[in-house]
C-alpha cells in the first residue's frame, strides 16, 4: 500500500499537464460565507472578460460524485457513518472529480473554479472528526492525483452570521444538513482551522473577509485573482 501511495506524485502544480493550462481556483470557508454567491460572481467577471470557465462544486461535479454527495448528506443514512468513513467517500468523489471534470478542463486552458475542494476535508474530516493528519494527507494525495489549486480563497465571517445567512438562504421546509446542524464552538473551531491552513499555505491560500456586502467581497477576491488571470494570460492587462 505504501508503494502504491508512493507511486502518486507529491502535491504541486509541477504534476499538472504541461503546456497551456487554465487556473485552477478553489473557495472555502464555513456555513454561509457566501461561497457561491463569490463564484458566481468571479465566473461572470471572468467570462465578460473572454474566460472560458467551468465552475463545479464538491462533493460532487460528476454522477458519481453526486451520488456519493446525496449518500453523504442524507440524514438518516448517516448517523452511524464515522469520520473515517466520510473522509473516504469525500475522497472517492474528489478523486473522480478531478479526473472526469478538473483536469480536463485546465488542460483544454480553462478557468476552473470549485466551491469546496481538499482544505473542507481537512478541516471537516480532519479537525472536527480528529483523524489522523498522515490519514487525511495520504487521501488527499490520491485524490488530487496532484491537481492543486493555484489559488484557494478562504471565505473569514463569524459563524452566527453566516449561519443566519445559511438559514435565510434555505427554503422554509428544508432542514439543515448534518454539517450545518452542529454547534456554534464546531463551526468557530473550523474556522480557526480555515485560517491556519492559509497561514501554512500563504502561497496558495488568501484570507479574504467575508463580511461586506457581496460586491465589496468580489472586489477583494478579484485583487487576489487579477494578477494570475495576467500571468497565466501571458502578462494581458487585466483591469
Ligand atoms: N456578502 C454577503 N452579505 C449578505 N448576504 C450574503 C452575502 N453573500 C452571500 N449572501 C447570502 O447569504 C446566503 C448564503 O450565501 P452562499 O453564497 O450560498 O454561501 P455558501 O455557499 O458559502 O454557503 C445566500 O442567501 C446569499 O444570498
Ligand atoms: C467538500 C467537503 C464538504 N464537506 C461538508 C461541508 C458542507 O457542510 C457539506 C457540503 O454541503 P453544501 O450544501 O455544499 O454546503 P455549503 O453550502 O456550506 O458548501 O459537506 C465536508 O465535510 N468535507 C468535504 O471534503
Amino acid at each position: 500500500m505504501d508503494t502504491l501511495l508512493n507511486a502518486v506524485p507529491e502535491t504541486g502544480r509541477k504534476a499538472r499537464a504541461h503546456g497551456h493550462d487554465g487556473l485552477f481556483i478553489t473557495f472555502e470557508g464555513g456555513e454561509g460565507v457566501g461561497k457561491s454567491t463569490q463564484i458566481r460572481l468571479l465566473a461572470d467577471r471572468l467570462a465578460e472578460r473572454g474566460h472560458a470557465v467551468r465552475v463545479s462544486r464538491e462533493p460532487g461535479g460528476t454522477p458519481g460524485a453526486e451520488a456519493v454527495r446525496h449518500v453523504l448528506l442524507d440524514e438518516a443514512a448517516l448517523e452511524s457513518f464515522g469520520p473515517a468513513l466520510e473522509a473516504l467517500l469525500f475522497a472517492a468523489a474528489r478523486s473522480d472529480h478531478v479526473e472526469q471534470v478538473i483536469r480536463p478542463a485546465l488542460a483544454r486552458g480553462e478557468t476552473v473554479l470549485v466551491d469546496r475542494f481538499m482544505d473542507s476535508t481537512r478541516v471537516y474530516q480532519g479537525v472536527s472528526g480528529d483523524l489522523d493528519p498522515g490519514f487525511v494527507a495520504a487521501l488527499e494525495r490520491v485524490a488530487i492525483h496532484g491537481t492543486v489549486p493555484d489559488l484557494t480563497i478562504i471565505l473569514d465571517l463569524d459563524p452566527e452570521t453566516g449561519l443566519a445567512r445559511a438559514d435565510a438562504r434555505r427554503a422554509e421546509n428544508t432542514a439543515q444538513d448534518r454539517f450545518e446542524k452542529e454547534t456554534v464552538a464546531v463551526h468557530e473551531a473550523r474556522r480557526k482551522a480555515f485560517r491556519a491552513i492559509a497561514e501554512a499555505e500563504p502561497d496558495r491560500c488568501r484570507i479574504v473577509d467575508a463580511a461586506g456586502d457581496p460586491e465589496t467581497v468580489g472586489e477583494a477576491i478579484w485583487a487576489h485573482v487579477a494578477p494570475l488571470v495576467a500571468a497565466n494570460s501571458g502578462g494581458a492587462n487585466v483591469s
